[in-house]
């Protein structure tokens, strides 16, 4: 079996946060393959995304160029409407046999696994790969034992960066300079991704 992390996000953009995470998680569990897959409409999330689908999926291609066990995946973006994670893992199971599958997510959206569409037949066929992130500690005596059963939670320094904060800080002319890959920040500022109308 050919295991396969997948790295779901809005990437509105996406940052090093994201990238450390799949990276420890590819190290500690040995994962042959990392797919990044940017949501249409993430589920949970009050706001739309602020830059549209071409820009967020350009902006993970970027990032993840040149790295040999990372993809980028549109399957999402094309299907359009919520982006239920069940209804991804499905798809890439009935697309990609062969494969096992975990579900890389930070400390915020670990402790949320309860809310999410379907989870119980999500649990059924991914694991879930959790990584510390700041602001919210992993905590898993709230969570159900048919998740922590399948939860693996690996080590990374905190990396206090979130895509919220880049937009914010672009918004008001503050510098991003490397809290995103180089491409993703060159990109940003040569769309005026972020800023806000004079
Ligand atoms: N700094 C970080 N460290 C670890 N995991 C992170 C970090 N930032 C995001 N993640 C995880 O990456 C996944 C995708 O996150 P997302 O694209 O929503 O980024 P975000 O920074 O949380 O965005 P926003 O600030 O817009 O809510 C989620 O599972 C999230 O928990
Ligand atoms: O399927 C769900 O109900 C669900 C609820 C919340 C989040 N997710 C997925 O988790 C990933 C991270 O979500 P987000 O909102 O932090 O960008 C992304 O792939 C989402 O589609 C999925």
């Amino acid at each position: 079996m050919i295991k396969v992390g997948i790295m779901g996000g809005t990437f509105d953009p996406i940052h090093y946060g994201h990238l450390l995470a799949a990276e420890r998680a590819r190290e500690s569990c040995g994962l042959d393959e990392i797919w990044f897959i940017p949501s249409f409409q993430p589920p949970l999330k009050e706001n739309d995304p602020n830059a549209d689908v071409n820009a967020r999926l350009e902006m993970v291609y970027r990032a993840i160029d040149f790295q040999p066990h990372f993809r980028a995946m549109d399957i999402e973006l094309e299907r359009g409407g919520t982006s239920y994670s069940i209804d991804t893992v499905q798809a890439l199971q009935e697309l990609y046999p062969g494969r096992a599958f975990s579900y890389i997510i930070g400390s915020d959206r670990v402790n949320d696994l309860p809310q999410w569409h379907r989870i119980q037949e999500l649990a059924e066929i991914v694991s879930f790969i959790g990584v510390e992130r700041p602001g919210e500690s992993i905590d898993v005596s709230l969570l159900p034992s048919y998740i922590v059963d399948r939860l693996t939670v690996v080590g990374m320094p905190l990396v206090d960066i979130s895509s919220t904060e880049i937009r914010q800080r672009q918004a008001d002319k503050r510098s991003i300079r490397f809290m995103v890959p180089e491409k993703v920040y060159s990109f940003i500022r040569r769309n005026s991704l972020y800023e806000k109308p004079e």
